[in-house]
């Protein structure tokens, strides 16, 4: 049986919510084997970030080429990459290894404010690993980071669009999620030519620990299984939606979405039909 791959390079969240944890659960119930190189490792629940372990670039380093050398990938996804060191080891990787489907999540601060990027990271970020990116995936204010503007409105996004995409990302998702006063959300995708909207109805909940990290995995996966940016979007889509609506009720504070709502959902009209 052959079976589609995906590599995530990113923080480990204790809590299971987001970062590694979310990205290998998301590969999994999209029938993706996912792999995994660690960066930093938090101690985290659902009430915040309470302490941020960063590994050495070395250390990643060697994740990556155990995979790389014998595994190999389809896609490969980065999250939290905490600094410079990192960031330029991992780009010198995916160089090495010929990587070209490579979706990166800008993660750079968790729900309660812990910076997960440091500061002086931003300009290497642009400089050596968007350049390498087919898609990137910022939600409103690391769009802002990265380009110097303040977005306002969905012209700013688009005009933030453009500007992502003239550091050399093929595709750019601006993702909707931090949009104020806005009943529903959209997730804009620009490929350099077009813009696409994704709509979706606001979910009222505080249970949203972990959805951009969901959200690019499930990119993440799809582009692994050799589907389109505009299928591996469209999906992605779904897959949070269904994972914000069903949410599990765990923890005190941000608790995480539900991984497994999107196939129980599939399974659920495949059997009425
Ligand atoms: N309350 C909500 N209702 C419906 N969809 C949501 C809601 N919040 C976020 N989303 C969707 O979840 C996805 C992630 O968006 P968001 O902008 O929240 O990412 P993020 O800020 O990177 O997430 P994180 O908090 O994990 O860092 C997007 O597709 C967005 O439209
Ligand atoms: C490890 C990790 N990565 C990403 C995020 C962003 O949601 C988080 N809270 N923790």
């Amino acid at each position: 049986m052959s079976i589609s791959k995906a590599l995530t390079i990113a923080g480990s969240d204790s809590g299971g919510g987001a970062g590694i944890q979310a990205d290998l659960k998301t590969f999994q119930e999209l029938n993706v084997y996912g792999m995994s190189a660690i960066t930093a490792i938090t101690a985290q629940n659902t009430l915040g970030v309470h302490g941020v372990f960063p590994l050495t670039a070395d250390a990643v380093v060697q994740q990556i080429e155990a995979i790389g050398s014998d595994l190999g990938a389809d896609a490969i996804k980065t999250g939290m990459l905490f600094n410079s060191e990192i960031i330029e080891a991992v780009s010198e990787q995916i160089k090495k290894f010929n990587w070209s489907r490579v979706i990166v999540d800008p993660v750079m601060i968790a729900k309660g404010g812990a910076s997960l990027l440091q500061g002086e990271a931003v300009d290497a970020m642009k400089k050596h690993l968007l350049p390498l990116a087919l898609i990137v995936t910022p939600n409103i204010p690391e769009a802002e980071v990265l380009t110097g503007m303040k977005i306002h409105n969905l012209d700013d996004r688009r005009t933030a669009a453009e500007v992502l995409h003239s550091l050399g990302v093929k595709n750019v998702v601006i993702k909707g999620g931090h949009a104020e006063n806005e009943n529903h959300l959209v997730d804009l995708l620009y490929d350099g030519t077009e813009f696409s909207y994704f709509s979706s109805e606001r979910i009222e909940t505080k249970n949203t620990h972990g959805t951009g990290c969901t959200f690019a995995a499930a990119i993440t996966a799809e582009i692994a299984k050799g589907n389109t940016v505009y299928h591996s979007v469209e999906t992605a889509v779904s897959f949070i939606q269904e994972a914000i609506k069903e949410d599990l009720e765990l923890g005190q504070g941000h608790g995480p979405t539900n991984h497994w709502a999107y196939q129980q959902k599939k399974r659920r009209s495949l059997h009425v039909e």
